[in-house]
């Protein structure tokens, strides 16, 4: 029997080099007022290795915001990647730069920065906010999220009220929110009380939007 004609055996095999997939199979799910998601699950293959390096000593660092007149820890881990500053591993840096290729004709810009966060367990998270720094406060963007490690769900809910929706993100899915997402709807991922492992999720954004 030969092998060709079953790449998926080879994806699924443990430590299998990581690849992209196409992302002209991402589905796109208009929102409200301009806003829309394109979920992309399993969009990355072969992601533990990415996994492996996210997880080791890139410089992790804990924020700590200012809340009731205290300082306390922000429940999750971040590092920011600015547009010169290499990617930890050559997937991500293919993964940039497929998007900006696929969305560049809506776009209209390359996706430059990666912002990633680390969440250590169930108990870490992030609140409801929209990503209003800097240009997106006032003009329509484009983030792109691609998952590695434990399934987390990712919430979005229009601004000023009505039902949320939930996007499951899982090891190697991507998830865009495109349009005037960030200005005119929320998105939060919620604490867990399941046990989960860590998850990390890399963020790329064009130039000052954050
Ligand atoms: O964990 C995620 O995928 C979302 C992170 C996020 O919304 C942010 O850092 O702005
Ligand atoms: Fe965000």
């Amino acid at each position: 029997m030969t092998t060709a004609h079953q790449p998926s055996l080879l994806d699924m095999a443990s430590g299998a080099a990581p690849a992209l997939g196409d992302l002209r199979a991402a589905v796109r799910h208009p929102l409200t007022r301009g806003a829309w998601v394109d979920h992309l699950p399993g969009w990355v293959s072969g992601s533990d290795a990415v996994l492996d390096t996210l997880l080791g000593d890139i410089g992790w660092r804990a924020e700590r915001v200012r809340m009731y007149e205290r300082q306390v820890d922000v429940p999750r881990l971040l590092r920011w990647y600015g547009q010169d500053e290499p990617l930890p591993h050559a997937l991500l840096t293919d993964a940039r730069e497929q998007l900006t290729r696929h969305y560049a004709p809506e776009l209209g810009e390359p996706f430059t920065t990666a912002g990633m966060c680390l969440y250590r367990d169930g108990r870490d998270s992030v609140a409801w906010h929209g990503d209003t720094k800097g240009r997106s406060a006032a003009s329509d963007t484009m983030v792109a999220i691609v998952s590695f490690g434990s399934p987390r769900i990712l919430m979005l809910r229009p601004r000023g009220g009505g039902e949320s929706l939930r996007f499951p993100l899982g090891h190697g899915d991507l998830i865009v929110m495109g349009g005037s997402c960030q200005r005119t709807w929320e998105h939060a991922v919620p604490k867990t009380a399941r046990p989960v492992g860590p998850r990390v999720s890399v963020q790329f954004r064009p130039h000052d939007v954050a």
